[in-house]
Order: structure tokens, then C-alpha cells, then sequence
């Protein structure tokens, strides 16, 4: 694409016919239709892998080349930051600079942006917080307390859940209430209505909030509709399918009806069904499936080809889906050939299962064939890396986990945004609140009550109460305390006259950190978890550094006025480079912005099933492929829940390109029990001769497998240990696969680290290839004989 952007600048606004053609050539004729499609609304289905996103970028490119529309009537909605920046990246190869003035982004961005720029409209101050689901959550708690709820029978975290649910679907708190039939729906609406109440006070928005206050402003407000209506021309959105209520009335407000004069924008969604895996989140398939009904003038595109993966991954996919009721038939098909097989492995536990994986990764590396950034290992669950990273730190193997505790959630980290977020808006109560005591300053529990009661009472924010408890207003606070509160709140001024200034984050931070003693009491503790602290922060400190470095290169000089159609930067967005602009840029990274292309660092990519959507890797290993780890323990009972889960595999199966690793441990460690699972009902699903099992369940073990040289091994050592070990001497393993298997050299001497046994020192070694083993001494776990063939939970140190 650069040789587009080599290209003189046309005349016209369209494009040479063969800079257009160029976009188009590598396409297939339905890709092309829907890239060259103009008019009525348009509706891409097809299955994983088959260009959809590809297909949406190259029509906002063709629109921009071929149809002269100007990147600011372009809204393109994608769901992460990730897919948003290589839209930016193909359109400044068009068109350069201008490309900046084109909204690409996800929904809570995209809103966000709109939201800071109507913020008067809806009565709050542009310099609104944004409360992710742990805020949320702390704010629900306060208030359910407020309101005398048994913390036992009214969970924070189950009113959250619900408050959600309703603000999905777009309810407010006095829908909630009238539609209230039992106890638990008529506390949830309470306690809704007060929490709204009190985020209004904290000039706080929360995740739902964003959505479905952009909507009340478009449905409320019908000018500043009117507004976004002119501007945005083309609206186009990927993985259409999870869209919830909300999210979908606000594609329909930004596109219009034309009642309003303004003519309907056109609009273009992509999605997939099969894929739909945030129903959690109330996303809804109806939005996919009744498209046609919405939008009565669409037309639907379905596409076919598969360009990732091979058949034999693809069948498989196939297979696994077909299985689920009430959807649209629909077959993945390559021209890529079937390419290898899926390898199937059954580990003993966790720790065997990622061995085998770390094992595979090695051999695969080693082969030349890929390289540690062109591998991903995926599992159900956050809690299920651990296990990896352990092996994989322990091998020396460069890796990557996105999601999971992530650096933002951090204690410290969180603590010293808490900070931040204060002194952008000094009404934020959950902030304030978090930092009030941290560092220790005196102001107790006590203290903290009688402020917030008096903020109750007098029906004012967390801040102003504060200020009224300096002036000596508020009842009951000793005069400690009320001294305590006049230093935090005098503090506050001091940080706040930084900000007022202008003073980069990173310089505003440092000062955070050093003024409020934070960083002194990390620096004068021996533990070595605040030595970690401490890091992180200066981690946070190098992010907001970098953050202003970006923002100051951004501004472009090259890019003269008039090219910048965008009136919104004028109007209540944040200062590129603000304290406001990085907050917001901190509270709306997604798991999956940190997710590099595949092979850009080197590095392997561990992720849940749900991160990896959009995404794809040349080798996949799905993990933890058991009945209760996936599909989920509360999704067996449930149909619907199932379906969810088994498009969950269906993703899974299709991010991978040319090899497909599915994984199981007999037995795992749940809550600190081993727990022993069978086998996932999606592996059966699977027609068997696409598999190669390389290891298989005793019992499973079928006339196919030989067990010739699994013999018992003689063990020496304590009593679990040996019968441990008994078990494994006796495991039957697929012949054909241990050449592929990685065995672990070892001679009298080595020093070994094994999972369940600890360290212990190689005394003797016997046999060779399949039928290696070394007798080791486990210090007090006994002597034991081990077999060093394929995945086993045993490292050379
Ligand atoms: N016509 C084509 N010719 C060659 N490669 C293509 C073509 N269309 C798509 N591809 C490639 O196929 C892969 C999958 O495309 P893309 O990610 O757009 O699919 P998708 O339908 O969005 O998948 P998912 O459902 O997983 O989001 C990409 O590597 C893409 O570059
Ligand atoms: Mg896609």
C-alpha cells in the first residue's frame, strides 16, 4: 500500500483507476461486491477467517479513493483499539495526515469522545471520570450499605450484574422500578437509582453508562443527532454479532431514518453468528440474524472462502459448530490444501499439560517452521496461565500474558490513577475515598463516615464534603481528623495548581508520588512485594512519559487548518497530551490492545478464548479441553449456555492458520483440590481421523495404540509418590508420536526440578529414546524412577 501513498496528489477526489483497482484485484467477487456496494445498508455474514475485516477495511479505503468521501464522514466501529489502528494505518497510506480526522474506534471511545463534547447538554462537566467494573463495584457496595442491604443476601457484585444487565438494555432506574415484580428486582432498582445519583455526584461515568448515555443524548437531544447524522456519512462496524441492545440503538440513532431531512447514512456491518461469545455483556445474535428486518432496503453478502486456515482445521471448526441448534448452515472451505493434522495430547494434570506444550513449542521452534511470535496457547480462563507461565519462565521461553491481573488493576497502580483522577475532577468519590488514607494520614473510618454522611445529608459530592469538614461543618469529626482532612485537602490544592498549569502527567505523577510520601514509604519498606510496587510505578511514570512524547509528535505541523474538518477537538475533548486525555486513554485499553501482531517481538502469546477473537496465529494450542474447564462448569446444564461455549471452540479452532494443538488434563487443581474431569464433549465432536492423538487416556487407548514400551517403573520413594508414579510408569502413549515428543537428556548428577516432587539429583540413568529413564532422589520424597519421555512436569536445572 505505501506505493498509493507515493502518488500525486489527485485533482479530483477520486482516485487514479488504478490505485483503485488495487484495492480491489485481490479480492474474491463477493469481498469485491461488498467493498464496491453503495447505497442501501449492507450486511456481511460469513465465517471465521473468510475476510470480513478485511473487507471492511478495504472499503473505507475504496470509499476514500473511489467515491471521494472525506475520512471525517467516516465512523468505523471496531471492537478492539488494535483492528481501529490498522484502519488509521491503510487510510494515512491513502490520503496521509487527513486520515487523523476519521473516527475509528470502539464503541466506549467512540461514545466517550461524543459524551466529553456534549457533556453541558447532559448537565455534567467535560472532565467526567470513567469507573471500569472494579470502581463500579466498590461505589455498589458503598451504596447497598448505605441503604442497609445484607451484604450476604444483596452481593455487590450480584447488583452490579444486574444494574448492568439493565443498562444493556437500556433501562433506567425508573423503568427498573415500575417493572420490578419480586425483592431482589425492587433492591436492584433501588440501589440503581441511588448509584446513578451518586456517580452524578462523582461526575462519574461507569462502562454501561457510556453507551447508554450517548444514546438518551442522541434520542433526547434531536439537533446534536442532527449534528453527528451531517458529519457521518458511512457507518461501518466488525463483529456485528456482539452488539448488545444498547450498542445496536446507537447504530441506528448515528445512521438516522432520513424523517430528520438528513438522508440516512449508509451503513455496513460484518459479523459471524457462530462467533457471538459476549452474551455476558447482552450482546445478542438478533441483531445479526434480524438485520434484514431492521433495515427492510438491506442487502446481505455471504462469503465463503476461507483464507486462513487449512481444512482439516477448518473441518474441524465445521464439525464442532454444526452441532449447535437454530443456526444458519454454513460450511468453511480453502483452496490452502488440508495441511497437517490436529495434534491431540491427554496430559496427567495441569503441569504434564503444559510441559507438553512448552515441549511443542520448543520442537516447532527448533524446527525452523515457526517462531515463538507466530504461537499463541489460549485456555478458558485468566486463572489457567499460571500453570504456563511457570514452565515457561522456568524453560527461559519469552512470553506474553494479555489480560489476566493486569498492570492497571494493580494495587499501586490503581492507587496513584486514583490520584490522578482526583485532581482532574475533583468530585470523583471513588477516588477520593481510595486515596483519602493511603499513605496513612490519620483520617480514619470514622472520619471518612462522618464525611460521607454529611455529603448524604447535604446531597453534595465526596469533595465538597471534605472541604465542608475543613471549614468545620461537618458533625461529629474530631478535631484530629479535621485537621488530618484540611493537610489532605491542602495537598490537593498544591498537586491541583500543577495540573492548572499544564505540567506534563509524568511530572504531575512524580510529584503525586513524592508529596503524599507514597513512593518514600515503598522505598523505606524491606518487603520485597513493595519493591515490586515500587517498579510498577515507575512503570506508570514511563507510560505517561511516552504518552506525551506521542501526543506532542501527533501534532503534526505538515497538516495545514483547513485540512482538519474535526470541530470536536475544540469542543470538551481533552488536550492531546492532558491529564485528561491519559486518563481516558488508561481507563479504555481492552486485554487486547496490548495484543502485538503475530511475530512482531518474538514472543509467545498466552490469552483467554474470548481475547483471541479477530485474532490469528500460524500455531494455536487450545488447552484445558475438559468437561467443566470448556465447556464451563456452569454451562453444562444450561442449552444456551452450551451453544455459547461451543461457538467459544469455534473461535478457538479458526484463529489457527496451519497448526492446531487441542489439549486435556485428566486430572486439575481447582480452589487447591485436584478435581478429575473427563474429556470435552466438543473433542468427541470432532470427527476422530482428523486428530492425531499423541497421547491418550489409559482406557481410551485403543487397538491403534501401543504401549510397548510403557512399562511400570520401580519406584523407591514415599508412598503417594510412588503410587504417583505407578500410575504414570503405566500410561499408554501413542507410539507414532514420541520421536515428536521432546524427552529431557539427563546424566548422573544433574540437578532436576520436578512439579509434584521437587528438587532432586539424577542417580542413575537406563535405556534410550522411548525407553530412557533416570532414577532420582527426591531428598525426602524418595527415590524415583521416571520415564524422560514427552511432557513430562520435570525440568533440567
Ligand atoms: N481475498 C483474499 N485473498 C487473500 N487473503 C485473504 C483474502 N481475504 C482475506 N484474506 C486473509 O485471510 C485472513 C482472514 O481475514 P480476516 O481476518 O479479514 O477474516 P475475518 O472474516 O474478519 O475473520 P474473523 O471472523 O476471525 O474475524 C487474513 O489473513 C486476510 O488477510
Ligand atoms: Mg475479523
Amino acid at each position: 500500500m505505501s506505493a498509493l501513498f507515493d502518488l500525486p496528489q489527485p485533482t479530483t477526489p477520486a482516485r487514479p483507476a488504478a490505485a483503485v483497482a488495487a484495492l480491489v484485484d485481490d479480492l474474491n467477487p463477493a469481498q469485491r461486491q461488498a467493498v464496491e456496494h453503495s447505497g442501501s445498508p449492507l450486511l456481511v455474514v460469513a465465517g471465521a477467517g473468510s475476510g470480513k475485516t478485511r473487507v471492511l477495511t478495504r472499503r473505507i479505503a475504496y470509499l476514500l479513493a473511489a467515491r471521494g468521501v472525506h475520512p471525517g464522514e467516516i465512523m468505523a466501529i471496531t471492537f478492539t483499539n488494535k483492528a481501529a489502528a490498522e484502519m488509521k494505518e491503510r487510510v494515512s497510506e491513502l490520503v496521509g495526515p487527513r486520515a487523523r480526522v476519521m473516527w475509528v474506534s470502539t464503541f466506549h471511545s467512540m461514545c466517550v469522545r461524543i459524551l466529553r463534547r456534549e457533556a453541558k447538554t447532559l448537565g455534567m462537566s467535560s472532565s467526567f471520570s470513567i469507573y471500569d467494573s472494579d470502581d463500579s463495584r466498590r461505589l455498589i457496595t458503598l451504596v447497598a450499605r448505605d441503604l442497609d442491604l445484607d451484604p450476604k443476601r444483596y452481593p455487590a457484585r450480584t447488583l452490579a450484574v444486574h444494574i448492568s444487565n439493565l443498562k444493556n438494555e437500556l433501562v433506567d432506574p425508573s423503568d427498573a422500578t415500575s417493572r420490578a415484580t419480586n425483592d431482589l428486582e425492587r433492591r436492584v432498582a433501588e440501589v440503581y437509582r441511588t448509584y446513578q445519583e451518586r456517580l452524578g455526584q462523582a461526575n462519574a461515568l461507569d462502562f454501561d453508562d457510556i453507551i447508554m448515555r450517548t444514546v438518551e443524548l442522541l434520542q433526547a437531544f434531536p439537533d446534536v443527532a442532527e449534528h453527528y447524522r451531517r458529519r457521518f456519512r458511512h457507518v461501518l462496524v466488525d463483529e456485528y454479532q456482539d452488539t448488545n441492545h444498547a450498542q445496536y440503538t446507537l447504530v441506528r440513532e448515528l445512521v438516522g431514518t432520513g424523517s430528520d431531512g438528513v438522508g440516512p447514512a449508509e451503513l455496513c456491518v460484518v459479523g459471524d453468528a457462530d462467533q457471538s461469545i459476549y452474551a455476558f455483556r447482552g450482546a445478542t445474535i438478533r441483531n445479526i440474524v434480524e438485520f434484514e428486518r431492521d433495515y427492510p432496503q438491506a442487502r446481505t453478502i455471504l462469503l465463503e472462502q476461507n483464507y486462513r486456515s487449512t481444512q482439516t482445521i477448518l473441518s474441524a471448526a465445521n464439525a464442532v459448530i454444526s452441532r449447535n441448534p437454530n443456526r444458519r448452515d454454513k460450511r468453511l472451505w480453502t483452496e490452502s490444501g488440508d495441511g497437517e493434522r490436529i495434534v491431540g495430547y491427554v496430559a496427567d494434570n495441569e503441569h504434564d499439560e503444559a510441559a507438553f506444550v512448552a515441549g511443542e513449542i520448543d520442537r516447532l521452534v527448533d524446527s525452523g517452521e515457526v517462531s515463538n511470535g507466530d504461537i499463541a496457547v489460549f485456555y478458558r480462563t485468566n486463572n489457567q496461565s499460571r500453570v504456563f507461565e511457570e514452565i515457561f519462565i522456568r524453560l527461559g521461553l519469552p512470553y506474553r500474558v494479555v489480560g489476566g491481573v493486569r498492570f492497571y488493576e494493580r494495587r499501586e497502580v490503581r492507587d496513584a490513577l486514583a490520584y490522578l483522577r482526583a485532581l482532574a475532577n475533583p468530585d470523583d468519590t471513588v477516588s477520593l475515598r481510595r486515596i483519602l488514607n493511603v499513605p496513612k494520614r490519620g483520617i480514619g473510618d470514622r472520619a471518612e463516615a462522618c464525611v460521607s454522611l454529611h455529603a448524604e445529608r447535604e446531597r453534595i459530592g465526596f469533595g465538597a464534603a471534605l472541604r465542608d469538614a475543613v471549614s468545620g461543618r461537618v458533625a461529629m469529626l474530631n478535631p484530629r481528623s479535621q485537621k488530618a482532612i484540611a493537610g489532605f485537602v491542602e495537598l490537593m490544592d498544591e498537586l491541583g495548581e500543577q495540573v492548572e498549569r499544564g505540567e506534563d502527567v509524568a511530572d504531575i505523577l512524580d510529584s503525586v508520588l513524592d508529596r503524599t510520601g507514597y513512593r518514600g514509604e515503598l522505598e523505606a519498606s524491606d518487603d520485597p512485594q513493595d519493591a515490586s510496587r515500587l517498579e510498577n510505578l515507575n512503570e506508570l511514570v514511563t507510560v505517561a512519559r511516552e504518552f506525551t512524547e506521542v501526543a506532542v509528535r501527533a501534532v503534526d505541523p505538515e497538516v495545514p487548518d483547513d485540512e482538519i474538518v474535526d470541530d470536536d477537538e475544540a469542543a470538551g475533548a481533552p488536550r492531546q497530551g492532558s491529564l485528561a486525555a491519559f486518563l481516558e486513554r488508561v481507563s479504555l485499553v481492552a486485554d487486547a490492545d496490548s495484543i502485538p501482531d503475530a511475530d512482531s517481538d518474538g514472543v509467545v502469546t498466552l490469552m483467554t478464548l474470548h481475547t483471541a477473537k479477530g485474532l490469528e496465529y500460524p500455531a494455536v494450542f487450545c488447552t484445558g479441553w475438559e468437561d467443566g474447564v470448556f465447556p464451563h462448569m456452569r454451562a453444562l446444564g444450561d442449552p444456551a449456555e452450551l451453544s455459547e461455549e461451543r461457538r467459544l471452540a469455534y473461535v478457538g479452532i479458526t484463529r489457527a492458520r496451519q497448526r492446531l494443538y487441542l489439549s486435556r488434563a485428566m486430572v486439575r487443581s481447582a480452589w487447591g483440590q485436584p478435581a478429575t474431569n473427563p474429556a470435552s464433549r466438543f473433542l468427541d465432536e470432532i470427527p476422530a481421523e482428523l486428530i492425531d492423538w499423541r497421547r491418550v487416556e489409559p482406557d481410551r487407548a485403543g487397538p491403534s495404540v501401543t504401549t510397548t514400551w510403557g512399562r511400570r517403573s520401580s519406584a523407591t520413594g514415599g508412598d503417594s509418590a510412588q503410587a504417583g508414579l505407578a500410575a504414570r510408569g503405566m500410561r499408554s502413549t501413542s507410539f507414532k508420536g514420541w520421536q515428536d515428543t521432546p524427552s529431557v537428556q539427563l546424566d548422573v548428577g544433574d540437578r532436576v526440578n520436578h512439579d509434584k516432587y521437587g528438587l532432586g539429583t539424577v542417580v542413575a540413568t537406563d535405556g534410550s529414546g522411548p525407553r530412557a529413564t533416570a532414577t532420582i532422589d527426591f531428598g525426602s520424597a524418595g527415590k524415583v524412577r521416571l520415564m524422560l519421555i514427552g511432557g513430562l512436569p520435570l525440568v533440567k536445572l
